[in-house]
């Protein structure tokens, strides 16, 4: 096969990923063991079919050791060829997934973002457009193992409830499927966690920044990239600026 076309790649990509994850998981591995095979296999695949298909291109991969011809590069690959980890290992969870994005000269242009176990694939190449927002309080997705240290307060103070599922990709889609309005975190992740994802939502016209509201930048020498808001444009203010205050 070929793609000249960067976004059905990027979608082709995340998608053969996850076909092998799934193999994976039905390989009778548990715990640590399996999340491991799932981190290698997703890489292998990854990486293969990116020397393959755009050989000129960088990658920056949360499996991958950081090729720092990348901070200078004009086209980087930035994937994570398996967010949850932990929930990939704990069958049947769906709440995991497979990133794929690319920067180009400054920003996101391109990105997918698989869920293997639901049978979903979101991209920007195929942009959803998030519903009007339903009566009822607002839904916060946030980590089921590590929930920024203000959200429970910040659920108080505008009335929300707390949505906890597992991987930073899974909880943006949520938003863009409006299962939830709002994804806040802080305290600590990496470019790979929310660049595919990130593309996606602001394809699907959701607000898309760190977590006090200033912007994302992607393809930074240090990728460590610890908090991030997304959600409908008409939160983003309020609670923006709730998490200023409280991260200082
Ligand atoms: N405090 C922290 N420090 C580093 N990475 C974090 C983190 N909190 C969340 N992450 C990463 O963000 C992704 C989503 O986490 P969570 O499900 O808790 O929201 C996970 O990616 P991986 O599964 O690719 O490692 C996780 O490792
Ligand atoms: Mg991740």
């Amino acid at each position: 096969m070929t793609f000249a076309d960067d976004g059905a790649l990027a979608v082709w990509l995340a998608e053969q990923a996850g076909t092998e994850l799934l193999e994976v998981r039905r390989g009778g591995l548990e715990g640590k063991a399996l999340k491991d095979a799932g981190d290698a296999a997703s890489q292998a695949v990854l990486a293969r079919l990116l020397a393959e298909h755009r050989p000129d291109d960088a990658v920056l991969s949360e499996e991958a050791a950081d090729d720092r011809v990348r901070v200078s590069a004009e086209r980087v690959w930035i994937i994570d060829p398996l967010d949850g980890t932990r929930e990939f290992s704990e069958p049947p969870r769906d709440d995991w997934a497979v990133h794929v994005a690319l920067w180009e000269r400054g920003d996101l242009t391109v990105g997918a973002v698989a869920q293997p176990a639901l049978g979903e694939i979101f991209s920007t190449a195929s942009p959803l457009s998030v519903p009007p927002r339903r009566d009822g309080p607002v839904r916060i997705a946030v980590s089921r193992s590590r929930p920024p240290a203000f959200v429970g307060e910040l659920a108080e103070e505008i009335g929300a409830e707390l949505v906890p599922m597992g991987s930073a990709g899974v909880k943006v889609m949520s938003v863009v499927r409006d299962l939830t309005d709002v994804y806040v975190h802080a305290g600590g992740q990496y470019e790979w966690d929310s660049a595919a994802p990130v593309a996606v939502a602001r394809a699907a016209g959701l607000s898309t920044s760190r977590a006090d509201g200033s912007p994302l930048e992607y393809n930074r020498e240090n990728p460590w990239l610890p908090d991030l808001l997304v959600c409908r444009p008409e939160l983003a203010e309020t609670v923006a600026t709730f998490v200023a205050s409280r991260l200082g």
